[in-house]
């Protein structure tokens, strides 16, 4: 195995980003890192050959961060993945959860649990990732301080468990993009099912959207999400990038892509790639 055959990702041991890595690629060293965009410039720069990152969740929508960097990094998604995320409040031995005031950890998982912590009146505090926040709960020990993080995250800094299933939504889930620096397009088979991830720029005229969409809809391609994006350090919005459930191989999607090309520019495919499973049990995708 070469230096570079490594997995990036962002935080200390423990974050969900960590689990997902040892999920989809456990014989793959992963590699901490103090940013999101430390980890894509990791897989940019050759030190990495890939990098797992969250997009979105369940319960509490897209990841920011990530949004505003993927128009400016030259990556390609290789794949996804939906990392199941059951938030665990954890607090050092011998604290009790009515003696808690403050709770830390990654703004999205602040989120994801903001019924409960308002619930108990504990003060939300952000942190850099939900394990990163448990290791500093352990290097205060003081029981008035709580983190939100996984179950390996108590393991790992030695912490104890003072609610399980702490999200407010049950089913919660973070659907994660691999990235790395060269496109690999899966062969296109039967019976399998891929998105392919778009960005793209229209003008700014009555229906350009429209009409730069148009060729998927007449070509029966389901879209199945679709992302604004600020560009020119303007308050316009002039880039989209697209996911669509079709491999980027189909002649329907050639058709579509020709319509793409004849409308907007600044075309960029960002991948085909596999289906995670979990999407058949709730989006069309045949
Ligand atoms: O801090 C972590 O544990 C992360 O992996 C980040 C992150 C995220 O940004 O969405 C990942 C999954 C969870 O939804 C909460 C936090």
């Amino acid at each position: 195995m070469s230096s570079t055959t490594v997995i990036a990702y962002q935080g200390h041991e423990g974050a969900y980003s960590h689990l997902a890595c040892r999920k989809v690629f456990p014989n793959i060293p992963a590699l901490a890192c103090g940013s999101f965009v430390e980890a894509m410039e990791k897989v940019e720069r050759g030190e990495a050959a890939l990098a797992m990152i969250p997009v979105e969740n369940s319960t509490a929508g897209r990841v920011e961060e990530i949004y505003r960097q993927m128009p400016k990094t030259s990556l390609h998604i290789i794949g996804e993945h939906f990392e199941p995320v059951n938030h665990c409040l954890l607090g050092v031995k011998g604290a009790s959860i009515g003696g808690l005031t403050t709770v830390g950890s990654h703004p999205q998982a602040l989120a994801q649990c903001d019924g409960h912590i308002k619930q108990l009146g504990l003060r939300a505090v952000a942190k850099l990732d939900t394990a990163g926040a448990a290791l500093e709960v352990s290097r205060l020990q003081d029981p008035s301080q709580a983190a939100i993080a996984s179950s390996l995250a108590a393991e790992l800094y030695g912490l104890e468990v003072l609610q399980e299933n702490f999200q407010d939504m049950t089913g919660n889930t973070t659907r994660f993009i691999i990235l790395a620096r060269d496109a690999k397009v899966p062969p296109l088979e039967e019976g399998k099912h891929y998105i392919t991830s778009i960005m793209f720029n229209v003008s700014h005229l009555p229906a350009s959207l429209y009409k730069a969409l148009g060729g998927f809809a007449t070509n029966g391609i389901n879209l199945i999400k679709l992302e604004s994006y600020m560009t020119g350090g303007t308050l316009q919005v002039s880039q989209f990038h697209i996911d669509i459930a079709s491999h980027q191989d189909t002649r329907a999607m050639q058709h579509a892509m020709e319509e793409l090309t004849f409308f907007a520019r600044n075309i960029r495919v960002l991948g085909t790639y596999e289906a995670h499973p979990v999407r058949r049990s709730y989006e069309l995708i045949d």
